[in-house]
């Protein structure tokens, strides 16, 4: 579960970037979407604490994983304790800002350009480094990253430069390494702007069947419609939330009247 409480950010100019938005997801998929600079990015980054809130504040609930969520492949809503279990229920919440380093661990953050995410020379240096805390033992480290690989059929690909991917696989390569810690909630932004057709589909379908509560920054109207709801970001304010072909809609409509 994710609690915006009148959670606004003031660049450092005195500008607005984000007016006072207050909701709470519990859906399974959440999509975002609005015209370029309208802040949709910034609603996103307050979910893991890339950005802090300015006033209010931002807090996540983490759902415990289930097995069989994946499999089961619902898009229906539902609350983070019917979903995930009743451990969800008495956990504590955790502030984006008081408890920074426990949200980064249970909020994953996937890039646009998976270039920023990349860093290490080969693609499994680059899935260990994100398990080097989780895994101290470089055997174990090494054995985790290699299934972490298998899961998303880039294993073949274990000893390559990352430079010789095709984006797609960068791509799939970026969520493989952020999903190998594990974290509770998913929140990536505009995942598949950089690719074409088949690996579009290929990345929607994979965000969509993750047990983890997963959020989607996209400007790509088909992949946001498959959400369970739809946040629509507009010159810094949330101007409608709720089903998605209407949340749509909205913003078309918007768009026209401009
Ligand atoms: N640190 C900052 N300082 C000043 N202005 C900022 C800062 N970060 C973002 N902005 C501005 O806030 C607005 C919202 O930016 P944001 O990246 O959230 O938009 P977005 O909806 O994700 O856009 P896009 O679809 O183009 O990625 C933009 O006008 C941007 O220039």
């Amino acid at each position: 579960m994710i609690s915006f409480n009148q959670a606004a950010v003031v660049a450092h100019d005195g500008a607005t970037i984000l007016h006072p938005v207050s909701l709470t997801l519990t859906e399974q998929r959440v999509s975002v979407i609005g015209a370029n600079g309208s802040g949709k990015s910034t609603l996103a980054r307050l979910i893991n604490g890339l950005v802090e809130p300015s006033s209010g504040s931002v807090s996540i609930l983490p759902p415990q994983l289930r097995e069989g969520v994946a499999a089961a492949g619902s898009a229906a809503a539902a609350d983070g304790t019917d979903r995930h279990g009743a451990t969800s229920a008495t956990a504590p919440a955790l502030d984006t800002v008081a408890d920074g380093p426990a949200v980064r661990r249970a909020v994953g953050f996937v890039f646009t350009d998976p270039a920023a995410q990349l860093i290490m020379p080969t693609v499994i240096e680059d899935v260990e480094l994100s398990l080097r805390r989780s895994h101290k033992h470089a055997g174990d480290r090494r054995a985790a990253a290699l299934t972490a690989l298998a899961r998303f059929g880039l294993d073949g690909f274990a000893e390559r430069s990352v430079h010789a991917l095709s984006g797609g696989q960068q791509q799939l390569l970026a969520i493989a390494t952020v999903l190998a810690t594990n974290p509770r909630i998913l929140v990536t932004d505009e995942p598949t702007t950089l690719l074409d057709l088949r690996n579009t589909s290929v990345i929607a379908d994979l965000l969509l069947s993750l047990p983890q509560q997963v959020v989607i920054v996209t400007h790509n109207l088909e992949l946001a419609a498959r959400a369970d709801r739809t946040l629509v970001v507009s010159d810094g304010h949330v101007v409608f939330d709720g089903e998605p072909h209407a949340a749509i809609a909205h913003y078309r409509a918007s768009v026209a009247a401009a």
